[in-house]
C-alpha cells in the first residue's frame, strides 16, 4: 500500500543548485527544484466559482460550487478544434506523412506495467482542472494520467506541425509522443487544452517509440511549474505517473543503450500551436488551411487582433513579435536557457513549451549552453533574443504566402522593431533586480557592467542580485561584505567593483525616499525577477 504524503514545494530555483530529488524512493539527478516541508494537513479546499455559460459546448464539470470529487461529471471536449479545424482521413495509426490536415486522431497506448502516480500539482488541479486534489487518488485519473482512460467528449488527437530544427527545414514532425485529449473550460470560463506525453506512438513518431522517461518527465513537471511561480509564461503539468514499462534510451549520446522506465505527464496549457504548426502548411502550399488555422487562434486566442480586419495577420504577427521579445527577455531574467529553441518549441502563444534540455545558470557566462548536443551552441544563453529573431522571421516567412506586398513591408518593418523590445523588457527587469526606480540615462551601462563583472569573476547569478538586494548601503560604500554574502565577495575581487558599487550607490540615491528595506522588499517581492524563491506551488508525491 501506498502511504500518500502531500508536499509543499519549497523551491530555491537556483538552476541545478539542488543536484538530487528523492521521489518514491528514485533518485533524479539533475533537477531544479528540492521538495521540503511535508504538508499533512487536509485537502479540503473549497473554490466558489460560477457556473459556466458554454460548459455544453466543452468540457466542463457539473458539480457546483464544489471542485469535483471524482471524474465521473468532468469531460472534455475535441469538438471546438475539430469544428472548425480538418482532421486527417486516415485513421489508421502507423507513420506516415500527412497532407492537408492539422491533427491525425491517435489514441493513447497506455502504459500498462504498474502504473504508479509519481506527483500532482495541487495548483492545476484545483486551479486550472476543477479537480478537488483527492481524485487524484482514484483509479479513474490514474486511467486518464496514463492514456487508459478517454474521458467523455474527448477525441485524442496529435498534431501535425513542422519546424526548423538547428536552424535547417526539418520537414514533418508532429505529436509523435503527444496526445491532445481536448479542451477543457473552467468555472472561470478559461479554455485549457489538455496533453499526454509519452502516451504512444502516432502518425508523427518517426523512428521513435512515441515514449518519454521519467528522468525527463520529472524535470518537465518540475521546471513548468517553477517557471509558473516565476511568473514566467509556460505550459503547466498537471501529473507524473510512472511504469515499469521498459523504455531503452542512450542517455549520454555515447551508443550506450539503458533500460529506464516510461512515464507520462498530463500538461495543459491554452494551446499547443507553434511556429512550426503554420510553417508546414506554407512549405506545403496549403495557404487555405493556413488562413484557417491561423483565423481559429485569432479568434480563441488573440483577443486584440479584430478577426474580420484586412491586416489581422500582421496584427498578429506584431502581437507574436512582441510576446516574444517579451518572453526571451524573462528568460534571461531568471537564468534560463532553453537549450532547443527550434521553431516547432517556439509556442504561438509565446509561453514556454517544451521543457527537454533546458538548465538555468549559475555562474553568469552568456556562453552557457545546457543542452549537450548542441556542439555549436546556437542556443547559448546569450544567443537566445537572436534565435527569437531567426524564430519570427520563419514566422514571417510562412504568412508571407498570404500578406499583399504592402502588409509583408509592414510585418518586415515590425520585425524590426524587435530589438528595441526586446531591450525595452530586459532593461526593466534588470532595473527591478537592481531595485532602481525610474528611468536614467546610465541605467543601461550599469546592468552591463555588473554582468561585466559577474562574468569575468564568474559569479552565482542568482545570488549576486539575492545578496544585492541583502546587502546594505552603508556595507557597500564601505566596501565590507559580510562574509555569507559569497558571490557578491566573489565579484568584489576584481579591481572595478567599487567603481561599479560607486555608480549603483549614486543611482540609488535618485530613488527618492527609498531606503534599504524598502529597496529589499521590493526586490525580493514575488513580482521581482530577482525574487527566485517566489512561493511555490503545492504537489504532492506519493
Ligand atoms: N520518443 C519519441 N517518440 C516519437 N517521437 C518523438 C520522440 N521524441 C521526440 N519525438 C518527436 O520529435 C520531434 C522533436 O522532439 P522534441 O523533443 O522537440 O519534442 P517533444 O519533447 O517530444 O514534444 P514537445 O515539443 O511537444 O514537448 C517532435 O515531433 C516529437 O514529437
Amino acid at each position: 500500500m501506498t502511504q500518500r504524503i502531500r508536499f509543499r514545494f519549497c523551491c530555491l530555483i537556483r538552476g541545478l543548485a539542488f543536484p538530487r530529488l528523492l521521489l518514491f524512493g528514485v533518485s533524479c539527478p539533475s533537477v531544479v527544484c528540492c521538495l521540503l516541508l511535508p504538508d499533512l494537513e487536509g485537502s479540503a479546499h473549497l473554490l466558489l466559482l460560477s457556473r459556466n455559460k458554454s460548459k455544453h459546448e466543452l468540457g466542463y464539470c457539473e458539480t457546483e460550487a464544489k471542485l469535483a470529487l471524482s471524474l465521473d461529471f468532468w469531460t472534455l471536449s475535441s469538438e471546438n478544434l475539430l469544428a472548425v479545424l480538418p482532421v486527417d482521413p486516415v485513421k489508421e495509426n502507423y507513420v506516415r506523412k500527412v497532407k492537408n490536415c492539422i491533427f491525425s486522431i491517435a489514441v493513447p497506448t497506455p502504459l500498462k506495467s504498474r502504473v504508479r502516480l509519481v506527483a500532482v500539482s495541487k495548483e492545476v488541479l484545483e486551479d486550472i482542472l476543477d479537480l478537488d486534489l483527492s481524485v487524484s487518488e482514484t483509479d479513474d485519473f490514474i486511467q486518464l494520467v496514463s492514456g487508459e482512460k478517454i474521458v467523455s467528449g474527448s477525441i485524442p488527437l496529435a498534431h501535425r506541425y513542422g519546424g526548423h530544427q538547428f536552424g535547417i527545414w526539418a520537414g514533418q514532425l508532429g505529436d509523435g509522443r503527444a496526445h491532445l485529449l481536448g479542451t477543457y473550460m473552467n468555472r472561470q470560463g478559461e479554455k485549457w487544452e489538455l496533453q499526454l506525453k509519452g502516451s504512444g506512438k502516432t502518425p508523427y513518431s518517426r523512428n521513435g517509440d512515441g515514449r518519454a522517461v521519467l528522468r525527463s518527465s520529472v524535470r518537465e513537471f518540475l521546471c513548468s511549474e517553477a517557471m509558473h511561480s516565476l511568473r514566467i509564461p509556460t505550459s503547466r503539468v498537471a501529473s507524473l505517473v510512472v511504469s515499469d514499462n521498459e523504455v531503452w534510451r542512450d542517455q549520454f549520446y555515447n551508443g550506450n543503450i539503458v533500460k529506464e522506465r516510461g512515464a507520462i505527464v498530463l500538461r495543459v496549457a491554452k494551446s499547443w500551436f507553434r511556429i512550426g504548426s503554420l510553417e508546414i502548411l506554407a512549405h506545403y502550399g496549403e495557404l487555405d488551411l493556413l488562413r484557417t488555422l491561423l483565423d481559429f487562434i485569432i479568434r480563441e486566442h488573440f483577443p486584440s487582433v479584430e478577426v474580420a480586419e484586412p491586416n489581422r495577420y500582421v496584427d498578429f504577427f506584431s502581437v507574436v513579435v512582441s510576446e516574444t521579445a517579451q518572453l526571451i527577455a524573462l528568460w534571461m531574467s531568471v537564468g534560463f536557457a532553453h537549450g532547443v529553441c527550434n521553431t516547432d518549441n517556439f509556442s504561438l502563444l509565446s509561453i514556454t513549451i517544451d521543457y527537454g534540455p533546458f538548465g538555468f545558470m549559475e555562474a553568469y557566462n552568456p556562453d552557457f549552453v545546457p543542452n549537450t548536443s548542441d556542439d555549436e551552441g546556437r542556443y547559448k544563453i546569450g544567443n537566445q533574443a537572436n534565435i527569437g529573431i531567426f524564430n519570427l522571421n520563419k514566422l514571417l516567412q510562412a504568412l508571407n504566402p498570404i500578406l499583399d506586398p504592402r502588409q509583408r513591408q509592414l510585418a518586415a518593418q515590425i520585425l524590426e522593431g524587435y530589438p528595441v523590445l526586446y531591450y525595452t523588457r530586459f532593461r526593466e527587469l534588470f532595473k527591478a533586480k537592481l531595485g532602481l526606480l525610474g528611468e536614467t540615462k546610465g541605467d543601461d551601462d550599469l546592468i552591463a557592467f555588473l554582468l561585466h563583472l559577474m562574468e569575468k569573476t564568474a559569479a552565482d547569478f542568482t545570488m549576486t542580485f539575492r545578496q544585492l538586494s541583502e546587502i546594505t548601503q552603508s556595507q557597500l560604500q564601505e566596501l565590507n561584505i559580510p562574509q555569507q554574502f559569497w558571490a557578491l565577495n566573489m565579484i568584489s575581487k576584481h579591481k572595478l567593483f567599487s567603481a561599479w558599487v560607486s555608480q549603483y550607490l549614486l543611482r540609488l540615491k535618485s530613488n527618492m525616499n527609498d531606503s534599504d528595506s524598502e529597496r529589499r522588499k521590493r526586490m525580493t517581492s514575488p513580482s521581482s525577477p530577482a525574487c527566485s524563491s517566489a512561493s511555490f506551488p503545492e504537489a504532492f508525491c506519493s
